[in-house]
């Protein structure tokens, strides 16, 4: 049984028109991942604030879980740092309706937190300023009632293709979301990778046939030329250990990191 597809008539979301005004100026995005509380709850806070300016178009922002499954020990060890400061999906939320940063935010999620927060999370999250959602372990099909859930509240709802999903399945999981699509560029977990994968300009290509939604790509890519690589090729290019190992050293570096990345990715 498969979910049911999202209504043809919403309306432009945040996420759609910063892709509208990327795609005018014939930009590619920088989607920049970044946990929340993490490496504490005020630099949390600054890096988000500072995010905009460095050039990041959509932020990600990781809800810290303490069983991050498809996290490489970057994040996973983020996601650890954060929940020792005491910041669980409500800390998330206070950080961000904080922060309040002016570029679309997509609320990065396990399933659990999100239940475990009931009904009303999908709202209290755009009241927060979210203008998406991402359930890392909720695939297209799994289960249509919480996928509808999702799909139906006030949130874009980002879904994750595999390298491996075949183009029939491409096209269903795009017609279930909303926003853009997250192409993975390889299997494993987040985490820095010296090389892109082969393949990825042939995955790009198959999803592109499969969807008008915004392609995002991400999973290993950490280096301002492997950003280029991708922005040649993909909507949008996402980085997270990356930004969030040099968070680990501080604010500045991150910014720094992210500048760079938005420069490559200009140039590309
Ligand atoms: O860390 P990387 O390799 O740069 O990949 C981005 C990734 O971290 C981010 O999008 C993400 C964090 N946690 C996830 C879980 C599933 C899918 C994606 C993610």
């Amino acid at each position: 049984m498969s979910a049911p597809t999202m209504p043809a008539a919403r309306a432009a979301s945040a996420i759609d028109r910063r892709f509208a005004d990327l795609r005018a100026a014939n930009r590619r995005a920088l989607v920049a991942y970044v946990t929340a509380g993490h490496p504490d709850p005020e630099r949390s806070v600054a890096l988000l604030q500072g995010l905009e300016a460095a050039g990041a178009d959509v932020i990600e922002l990781g809800v810290p879980f303490s069983e991050p499954l498809a996290d490489g020990p970057v994040i996973q060890h983020s996601s650890q740092v954060a929940l020792e400061h005491g910041v669980d999906l409500d800390g998330a939320l206070a950080l961000l309706s904080r922060a309040r940063p002016t570029v679309p935010v997509v609320l990065f999620s396990y399933l659990n937190p999100l239940m475990a927060a009931g009904h009303g999370v999908l709202q209290r999250a755009a009241d927060a300023g979210a203008s998406g959602v991402l359930v890392t372990d909720l695939p297209v099909g799994a289960d249509p009632e919480r996928e509808a859930w999702m799909g139906g509240g006030p949130l874009d709802f980002v879904r994750l293709v595999a390298p491996t999903t075949p183009p029939a399945r491409m096209a269903e999981i795009a017609r279930h979301g909303s926003g853009f699509v997250y192409l993975i560029s390889r299997l494993g977990v987040t985490g820095e990778q010296d090389a892109l994968s082969a393949t990825l300009p042939e995955t790009v290509a198959r999803l592109r046939a499969a969807t008008t939604l915004p392609i995002c790509v991400g999973f290993g890519i950490s280096r301002p030329d492997q950003a280029a690589a991708v922005a040649r090729i993909a909507d949008g290019v996402v980085v997270g250990s990356a930004l969030v190992r040099a968070a680990d050293e501080s604010v500045d570096r991150a910014l720094a990191l992210a500048r760079d990345l938005r420069s490559a990715i200009d140039d590309a």
